[in-house]
């Protein structure tokens, strides 16, 4: 196969064990990185040039788009898709997945179990908002956040109303979510590929800290996940539209509720804890479904 992985950095780990494994099998594979691409829309023959050229035909794309580039990366990837070409996931999940309060929306319209969420955009309904939720303790999280960063542990009702006022400053989106105190500063990562958990792992928060990111200081490990938290974590990715994703799980007293859905999860935290070759397993799959024309969408957006 001819395969591209769209990346803006082929030095990653993900990136690197990617292309490692596709070469081992077989393939073509080139990284490309989707800011110098181009494209021309109008006309019946969609094109892709890259650095001054044409971009040579490709079987399959592998998407690795940053949550900072999302929106011209996943443009990128539509017009692969309009070319006919297979994406490993598809823009317009992709799409769906970088937007928290929709995707919650979603999972929880299919029957996902999560923690209960509230978000508002009004600075006046502060006390109600936190009433919805269940009340302190709650977390409260910026929409934009990524590692941990503006996720905030609010523990009683005047630090919960602090929080809010602050965010509501700042103008930034944000939500409040019920507390999952017996998680114990953990959550599963489970690596979805196609309808199967591949893998999964335990980030476990370090003393004294609630978020188990592992930038703040958490350690992932091995765990066993149970028969009905496996079928969340793939109801949830199928639900997303995603034939990858790292589906984030805490377990809570009601089941495991889901925080969220990743389109691009990182391969180096869970290759390194479970010590399985995730990158083989995702350029197995290309292999089984990679068909050209075989997109959902064919980039309809
Ligand atoms: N409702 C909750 N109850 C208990 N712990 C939570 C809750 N929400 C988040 N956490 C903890 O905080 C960590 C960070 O939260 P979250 O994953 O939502 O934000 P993030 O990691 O910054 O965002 P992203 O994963 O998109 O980069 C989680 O991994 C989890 O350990
Ligand atoms: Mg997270
Ligand atoms: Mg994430």
């Amino acid at each position: 196969m001819k395969i591209a992985v769209l990346s803006r950095n082929p030095r990653l780990y993900s990136t690197r064990r990617l292309v490692e494994s596709a070469r081992e099998r077989g393939h073509e594979i080139r990284v490309i990185d989707p800011l110098r691409c181009y494209m021309s829309i109008a006309g019946h023959n969609p094109e892709i040039h890259y650095k001054g050229a044409q971009l040579d035909a490709v079987d399959a794309v592998i998407p690795r788009i940053g949550a900072s580039i999302t929106f011209y990366g996943t443009a990128v990837l539509r017009q692969f898709e309009m070319m006919g070409v297979f994406p490993l996931n598809e823009s317009v999940a992709i799409s769906r997945s970088r937007d928290k309060l929709r995707s919650l929306q979603l999972l929880s319209r299919r029957g996902i179990g999560m923690p209960v969420t509230g978000f508002a955009h009004s600075p006046d309904d502060t006390q109600d908002l936190l009433r919805l939720v269940g009340g302190h303790p709650v977390v409260i999280k910026l929409t934009e956040g990524t590692q941990g960063v503006g996720v905030v542990l609010a523990e009683t009702r005047k630090a919960a109303e602090s929080v809010i006022d602050a965010f509501r400053g700042l103008n930034a989106h944000f939500l409040v979510q019920e507390f999952i105190k017996e998680a114990g500063g953990a959550d599963i990562r489970c690596f979805v590929i196609g309808n199967k958990v591949v893998a999964s792992m335990k980030r476990q928060a370090k003393e004294g800290e609630f978020r188990s990111n592992l930038h703040r200081g958490g350690h992932a490990e091995l765990i066993k996940i149970t028969p009905e938290e496996r079928s969340t974590a793939v109801r949830a990715a199928r639900i997303m539209g995603l034939n990858v994703a790292g589906v984030d799980i805490l377990r809570s007293n009601h089941g495991p509720v889901v925080m969220e859905v990743n389109s691009s999860p990182g391969l180096e935290g869970i290759e390194r804890a479970t010590n399985k070759d995730i990158a083989a397993r995702i350029i197995e799959f290309m292999e089984k479904n990679g068909k050209a024309g075989k997109t959902r969408t064919r980039g309809k957006g």
